[in-house]
């Protein structure tokens, strides 16, 4: 099982996730208690080894403003929360997650998607990500959803992802606000999360 950690904001979260098996951190550029700056996040990017994913968190802006931050930080994958077109996602030169939130007619929505993963989320709350709400995974199930490259996210915690990865099968998981305490990111809450993912079994 792959895993994201979401929200980073400081070098020593970075690297403790990291050292823990993270495969993907995620930069929020969105409106977040999280928002990170583009020069606070390239500092810990140039830190990190190649083969983790960097993933900056949009919502609703334009391509040359994602891909100038993108370009300056380093990278390696947009992540979009808002209402971006599927033609926008196309347009895009990094590999895209969209981020939609489980919602009436999923299915439709999951079919005609264009981007290289989608991050099933609750639904919206203060902000579009990062609420720590879930939603009813067993009614995904039922749904039936095949989808590659499927992100399961929204309110997992160290306590819920092995029931959820074993209802829902996804390829990777996301957290943030499970793994935090106070506001703050929790180095222990993040290695329990991972390893509690990783030994959750379906993998690839
Ligand atoms: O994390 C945020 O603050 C955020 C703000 C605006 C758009 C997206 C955001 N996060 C996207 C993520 O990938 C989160 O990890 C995901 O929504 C799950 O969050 P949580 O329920 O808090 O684990």
């Amino acid at each position: 099982m792959k895993v994201k950690i979401c929200g980073i904001m400081d070098k020593e979260t970075a690297h403790a996730a990291v050292n823990f098996g993270a495969d993907a951190l995620g930069f929020v550029f969105a409106e977040s208690k999280r928002k990170i700056d583009k020069e606070s996040a390239k500092q810990i990017i140039d830190s990190l080894p190649e083969e983790v994913q960097k993933v900056g968190v949009f919502v609703n802006e334009s391509k040359e403003h994602i891909e100038q931050i993108a370009d300056y930080t380093g990278l390696t994958m947009i992540q979009l929360h808002g209402e971006e077109e599927e033609h926008f996602i196309q347009a895009l030169s990094l590999p895209v997650i969209k981020g939609i939130p489980f919602q009436n007619g999923i299915s439709t929505i999951l079919q005609k998607s264009k981007a290289d993963s989608v991050l099933l989320d609750a639904p919206k709350g203060k902000y579009r990500g990062g609420n720590g709400q879930r939603f009813e995974w067993q009614e995904a199930r039922d749904l039936g959803l095949e989808v590659k490259n499927l992100i399961l996210a929204g309110g997992l915690t160290p306590e819920n992802v092995e029931e959820a990865i074993g209802v829902i099968r996804p390829s990777m998981v996301d957290v943030s606000s499970g793994v935090e305490t106070e506001g703050k990111k929790d180095h222990q809450k993040i290695k329990k999360f991972i390893e509690n993912a990783k030994t959750g079994v379906v993998s690839e």
